[in-house]
């Protein structure tokens, strides 16, 4: 047992310093990301499957607390210990420390083990010398990051959100008959029936040993919270995706036909493409359509590449590397009969839920990217967050533009796991500002929550987008929205059926007037500045809790100062999330 918990230990800090190095082969390239190290370790027998979960929280864990656990450690007088005072055969950890004292390069071993002691399963397991070190000062780390907490140094401690376990069925295997009796018979579950609310309570209130379907969206299971699924065969299979509730409503928003031609332009890990493909294969009355995904990360391509294979849909699936700005939209190029798009760009993932790991809050949809908090890493160099956010909305635009300019595009669908206006509704405006062959639809009629209601200039489009937020839906957050080519013959906002391919070709003339209409093609226009925000005091619950009851109704602020958390890779850490409550 301890052997096994020093072996995970072992690897665990390998993957960590490989993330902080600079270097690395092709196996432990950093580039490649801790989540795809974890995802090596587990096909190359390194980790057995069981431990995944453990193995993804440790790792994503110390890395994303890092800070908290070295000043914890620094405080506690770990760094200024002598040899003689640490266990044989530990490293000295000083050596990781600058002259003055800062950290230079922190062990790796160090960080994962103080992680799980601080902020992970509080026990400590293993046998190696810093294991061993850690243990003998458990009690004072620990009351030293409580002090630290208590001082206002660090932030409180988030309660861990529970969300449910929610699994998606691929139709290409499976159905629901066969999915319901393999609950049944192999995870001993029995249905609870239908939850008669979408509401977080009543979705997070799946009992042990109980099971039950989505009450609005088709398709979906939900199990109790910390189920763990991922050594479950039909997982395995291919025919169950875990996948998060709100990362199903683009796909159910875009409802291809089973003989459209589809485009996904922002495609990896495959989660959406596959979600439309299972949706045509359900519906499959005549020969079926086809869908490009596009996906200009290398490593990502060979993710969604391996996807679609596991998940049957090799046949009329096609990943495609590349840029989609740079696909031909052009009449009678190679994307002449594209009809439906599913635009799920790279956004800040600031919906993602919180996160037990860092301690970090779930960002509030009123909540706007705060200026200075310097979280989102990757877009735009030492950009400020809000000039990072900007840029994403830039870029969700120009390809929404893009997609549009298909000739015989019909539906596209957009959507965002991020919480923030300016990825949200203020794109919808800019993209129907910009052009005036689309307009927005309503997207998944029988959704509760509709887009943001404060807001006069969102008057006219807020009832036709879908919100979804952790406090209203029990999921991560997101936003949904819908566009339809304007055919002439229906109210604006109203949404038509599904487009055949005929009237594709009667709208086609009208739409190619339009073409050469098209508004300004500038990249560079601003979107609308965020209102200012009358100033409120904070919400004690959302504090301390991550969440209120009364959420954005609150007459108290749930303004974060790290609202957001940007990962380009977002779908795949709203799965590792689900991975990390199984912890719980
Ligand atoms: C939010 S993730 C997509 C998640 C995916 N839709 C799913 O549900 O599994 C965005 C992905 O799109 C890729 N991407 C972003 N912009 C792109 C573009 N212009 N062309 C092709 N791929 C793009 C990124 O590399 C990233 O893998």
């Amino acid at each position: 047992m301890a052997d096994t918990a020093q072996k995970l230990i072992a690897l665990a800090a390998t993957i960590v310093e490989n993330v902080l190095s600079d270097g690395g082969d092709s196996k432990s390239n950093p580039k490649m990301g801790a989540r795809n190290q974890v995802y090596y370790a587990s096909i190359n027998g390194e980790c057995p499957k069981s431990l995944v979960p453990m193995l993804t929280a440790m790792v994503s864990g110390a890395l994303k607390s890092k800070k908290t656990l070295i000043k914890c450690a620094k405080d506690d007088g770990l760094f200024d210990l002598r040899e003689s005072a640490l266990p044989d055969g530990c490293p000295a950890l000083s050596d990781g420390l600058t002259l003055n004292g800062q950290i230079r390069r922190p062990n790796a071993e160090l960080l994962v083990v103080l992680y799980e002691v601080l902020l992970g399963s509080r026990r400590v397991r293993g046998t190696s010398p810093i294991v061993k070190l850690v243990k003998s000062r458990k009690a004072s780390l620990q009351k030293t990051l409580a002090r630290r907490r208590q001082s206002g140094e660090e932030k409180q401690h988030v309660e861990r959100i529970k969300m449910p376990r929610f699994v998606r069925i691929n139709h290409i295997k499976t159905s629901n008959s066969e999915v319901s009796s393999h609950f049944e018979r192999e995870l001993r579950l029995k249905f609870q029936g239908k939850p008669d609310s979408s509401t977080a309570t009543g979705l997070s209130g799946v009992p042990k040993g109980k099971y039950t379907i989505d009450p609005v969206l088709p398709d979906i299971f939900i199990l109790p919270a910390g189920t763990n699924l991922h050594t479950d065969k039909m997982v395995d299979d291919g025919a169950l995706v875990l996948q998060d509730r709100s990362s199903c409503l683009t796909a159910i928003a875009l409802d291809p036909p089973p003989d459209a031609i589809c485009i996904d332009t922002c495609a990896s890990p495959g989660n959406k493409t596959l979600h439309m493909a299972s949706l045509m294969m359900k519906n499959k009355s005549k020969p079926l359509g086809k869908i490009t995904a596009f996906e200009r990360d290398p490593t990502r391509l060979g993710t969604l590449s391996r996807r679609i294979g596991e998940q049957g849909a090799s046949s009329f699936v096609e990943a495609r590397g590349g840029d989609f700005m740079d696909a031909d939209v052009s009449e009678g190029g190679e994307f002449n009969d594209v009809t439906h798009v599913l635009v799920d760009p790279s956004c800040s993932g600031s919906g993602l839920a919180a996160d037990s790991a860092t301690g970090s809050a779930l960002a509030s949809e009123y909540d706007q990217p705060s200026v200075n908090s310097g979280t989102l890493a990757v877009v735009g160099g030492g950009a400020s967050d809000s000039q990072k956010v900007s840029n994403l909305a830039k870029a969700q635009v120009e390809i929404l533009l893009h997609a549009m300019r298909l000739p015989n595009l019909q539906v596209v669908a957009y959507s965002t796991c991020s919480v923030f206006r300016e990825e949200n509704e203020d794109v919808v405006l800019e993209v129907l500002r910009r052009q005036s062959r689309f307009r927005c639809a309503r997207a998944i009629p029988s959704w509760p929550h509709r887009g943001l209601d404060n807001v006069p200039e969102f008057a006219a489009i807020s009832p036709l987008v879908c919100r979804a937020t952790y406090e209203k839906d029990g999921t991560n957050g997101f936003f949904v929205a819908r566009f339809e080519r304007i055919t002439g013959e229906l109210e604006v906002g109203a949404r038509s059926s599904t487009t055949s391919s005929k009237s594709v070709k009667k709208s086609k003339n009208k739409n190619r007037k339009r073409d050469a209409y098209e508004l300004s093609t500038s990249s560079t226009t601003a979107l609308t500045p965020p209102p200012k925000k009358v100033k409120k005091d904070p919400c004690a619950q959302f504090t301390k809790r991550g969440f209120c009851k009364f959420g954005p109704k609150c007459r108290f602020s749930h303004e974060t100062s790290s609202a957001a958390t940007y990962k380009d890779d977002v779908d795949d850490l709203m799965e590792e999330w689900n991975i990390i409550n199984e912890m719980g």
